[in-house]
């Protein structure tokens, strides 16, 4: 069956990375895009300052623009998509979950509350159990399901495969894409023969948001996983694709090759934005993959790539990376979306 879906902040550099995700998407049906004041009444063609790299659907190109309120929306669809700027939509997402909406958010707002489910279909689909507690709290009628920081995505399905190894410990160094930081973030004459080593609030969300998405949930709450994640984020100059550097300690022992195997055997999700195999491993024939330019478009840029695995005294340290506006925001909202579809929840 097809679902009618929105876009929050459609306009934006994640908006129309959602835009293309969904043109052909075999279960959603683009009905409505919202924006702010300026943009509302205007087409989308002339809203939107297009910057993808493929054009815009032509049926998009002719929607209205509507101003994002639940009063502008309409009645019958069945599931939105959040990108707006999280100090937005820390207002406006509530106000729709209570008017009934089912939104399915990128936006870094209420991704540590406790009755707010983080996901990665393929990682804790479980956790979209808390939307009972959620609505029980609430008393609202829609839900609110997020979806991690696109740093955290890069590293938490890896860490995931590691957790049969014992996980007790990770520090991550990060070379973070330019495109994180919007299209306006950073300035030419600030990135270009240079390196930033700091992002705001991203260490402590990397720290936060991974214990968070490999907790368990009872049925009724949520546990954090035990191991401590200590990171480091920097940005440089390249264009999309979040490169990683992790360190792991385990309680057991564990030879690379098994740590490769366990990556390469990790299972996807039965979805249609979920690839296969979830994690792409590079073997040590090739150490210097994975690479920004040469692997985030892997799996339609929704694989994990991961390379360079080696022993340390304490564990092992290997790479990885992910595209950072598909794996690591749109389409991670689309696939949250489609896990949504397939438990029944719209
Ligand atoms: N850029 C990236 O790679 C990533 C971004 N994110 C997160 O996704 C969200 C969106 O980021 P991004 O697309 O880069 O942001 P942009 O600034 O490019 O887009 C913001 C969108 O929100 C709309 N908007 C702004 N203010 C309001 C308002 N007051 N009411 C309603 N709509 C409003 C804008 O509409 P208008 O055009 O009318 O101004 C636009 O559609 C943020 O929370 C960001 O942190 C997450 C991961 C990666
Ligand atoms: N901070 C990320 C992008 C981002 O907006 O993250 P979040 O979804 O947590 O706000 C980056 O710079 O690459």
């Amino acid at each position: 069956m097809t679902q009618r879906v929105g876009i929050l902040g459609a306009t934006g550099a994640v908006g129309q990375r959602f835009i293309q995700l969904l043109e052909d998407h075999p279960e959603f049906d683009l009905v409505c895009v919202t924006a702010s004041g300026e943009s509302a009444g205007k087409s989308y063609r002339d809203a939107a300052k297009w910057r993808v790299d493929t054009p815009i659907p032509e049926d998009v190109a002719e929607l209205v623009v509507r101003e994002t309120s639940p009063e502008a929306i309409p009645d019958d669809v069945d599931l939105l998509f959040s990108s707006l700027p999280s100090g937005v939509a820390a207002e406006v997402e509530p106000e729709l979950c209570e008017a009934g909406y089912v939104v399915s958010s990128n936006s870094s707002n209420d991704r540590m509350a406790p009755d707010v489910p983080l996901t990665i279909p393929e990682i804790n689909p479980d956790h979209l159990g808390l939307i009972e507690v959620q609505r029980e709290e609430r008393g609202w009628d829609g839900a609110l399901l997020k979806n991690p920081n696109c740093s955290t995505i890069t590293m938490v399905p890896t860490l995931a495969a590691l957790d049969e190894f014992g996980l007790e410990r990770v520090h991550v160094s990060t070379l973070q894409a330019v495109s994180g930081a919007g299209y306006s973030g950073v300035t030419s004459m600030e990135i270009l023969d240079n390196a930033i080593p700091h992002i705001g609030g991203e260490e402590e969300k990397m720290e936060s948001e991974s214990r968070k998405l490999l907790g368990s949930f009872d049925g009724a709450e949520l546990s954090m996983h035990e191991a401590e994640v200590a990171a480091s984020c920097n940005r440089i100059p390249t264009l999309d694709g979040h490169l990683e550097n992790v360190f792991a300690e385990l309680t057991a022992d564990a030879d690379p090759e098994d740590v490769r195997e366990a990556m390469r055997s990790f299972p996807g999700a039965d979805l249609p934005s979920s690839p296969d195999p979830l994690i792409h491993v590079f073997g040590p024939e090739d150490p210097e993959r994975p690479q920004p330019r040469m692997d985030r478009m892997r799996g339609g840029g929704m694989q994990v790539v991961a390379g360079g695995v080696q022993s340390t005294p304490e564990g092992v340290k290997y790479n990885c990376l992910a595209h950072n506006t598909i794996r690591g925001a749109a389409g991670a909202s689309v696939l949250n979306g489609e896990l949504l579809a397939a438990e029944g929840w719209i």
